[in-house]
């Protein structure tokens, strides 16, 4: 796994950047924007999101690199049963929503939304429940939301619905294992992704036990062998999810939970359905509650038909020179450019803000 980076003038050569327009507001964007690569392997996608910093998005660079230019281990599995993603929408939009994902026995729903309150997450929910019906499972998702009283609350209010288990109620630590503690006697889980995805240590929360499911990116993990590793060493069961990726990243993710040991979980890997346009011509949408694991070819049409303004272009030209900088000192420093969590802890550089 030690080899040389490619340099930065063969990944600009091979780079077109996209914006992708989605089907519903998501993280409070109408539109997703990625750097493609092409690569030998096939082609990669570098989309930290645009707040990142320059040390956070180094991570992704790590994972678009490794994709491209490294053979993935082999999978295990060739499809990956994947849960619907419910965004924080108003009740009348779920239905059409939910149709997005056909076969999907899973739903993911976003909760605690700025500007939202508990009634419409409860109105939300069970609209989904409805929708869904008694045999289905329900997660929550409410990205750091939440205080643990305000948690506490609405864990006990949204129980009613049965839910699978819920993801990064509170936003530190510390507060994760406090909930988990409180609603450990109700049978509901915790899962931890931003407290997995935006520490220095992604091994902490497994360490203090305060979570039981981990959430797990590709692209924020430094890629498939580096998450792998995260994965081993935390030895809690794990559910893969995407960014928010094109289907090239959802393609990452899928070769990263065809590699997994065990998946006790629905993954979350059915995003593609939220793009109104893709770049490839085979994107990876949910059939029957899975989708396959495979490459999918970029469509050089779509990619034209998708291109990002000149001046988002240059940004993210700019963006990726300057975190491929960041990555050249990592591998400097740690003599390898695929391992967050090692490479974190020797630059001190990443950060551990809320999403
Ligand atoms: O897990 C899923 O169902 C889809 C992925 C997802 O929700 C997501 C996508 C982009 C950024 C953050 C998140 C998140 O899990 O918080
Ligand atoms: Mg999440």
């Amino acid at each position: 796994m030690l080899r040389p980076l490619p340099t930065l003038a063969e990944l600009l050569e091979r780079a077109s950047v996209v914006s992708l327009p989605l089907h519903t507001r998501f993280r409070g964007v109408d539109a997703r924007e990625a750097l493609i690569l092409r690569g030998p392997e096939g082609a990669t996608e570098f989309s930290p999101f645009v707040e990142y910093s320059d040390e956070e998005a180094a991570a992704w660079l790590a994972a678009a690199i490794d994709f491209g230019w490294v053979a993935p281990p082999e999978p295990l599995r060739d499809r990956i049963p994947v849960n619907a993603t419910l965004p924080a929408v108003a009740v009348d939009a779920v239905a059409g929503v939910l149709d997005r994902y056909p076969g999907c026995r899973t739903i993911k729903i976003k909760v605690a939304e700025r500007g939202q309150s508990l009634d419409d997450d409860i109105a939300r929910v069970r609209a989904a429940r409805e929708h869904l019906g008694t045999d289905g499972r329900i997660r929550l998702d409410a990205n750091g939301g939440w205080n643990v009283d305000e948690a506490e609350h609405a864990i006990h209010a949204l129980a009613e619905f049965d839910l699978e288990y819920v993801e990064q109620p509170c936003a530190s630590v510390d507060d994760l294992w406090e909930i988990r503690q409180r609603v450990k006697y109700m049978g509901i889980p915790v899962a931890a992704d931003e407290s997995v995805r935006k520490v220095d240590d992604p091994l902490e929360v497994a360490r203090r036990g305060a979570a039981d499911v981990l959430v797990i990116k590709a692209q924020p993990l430094g890629g498939i062998r580096s998450a792998l590793d995260i994965v081993e060493r935390a030895g809690l069961p794990v559910v893969v999810s995407s960014a928010l990726d094109t289907s090239i990243g959802i393609a990452m993710g899928a070769h990263l939970a065809a590699c997994i040991p065990e998946l006790e979980y629905d993954c979350g890997l059915a995003t593609a359905a939220l793009l109104a346009a893709d770049v490839t011509a085979e994107p990876l949408l949910p059939v029957d509650g899975s989708i396959p694991v495979v490459r999918p070819a970029l469509d050089e049409s779509l990619v034209q038909q998708s291109l990002a303004s000149d001046e988002r272009d240059v940004w993210w030209r700019e963006r990726l020179e300057r975190v491929y900088r960041v990555l050249e000192g990592w591998s400097e420093s740690t003599g390898r450019h695929a391992a967050p969590s090692e490479a974190a802890t020797a630059t001190a550089t990443a950060t551990a803000t809320a999403e």
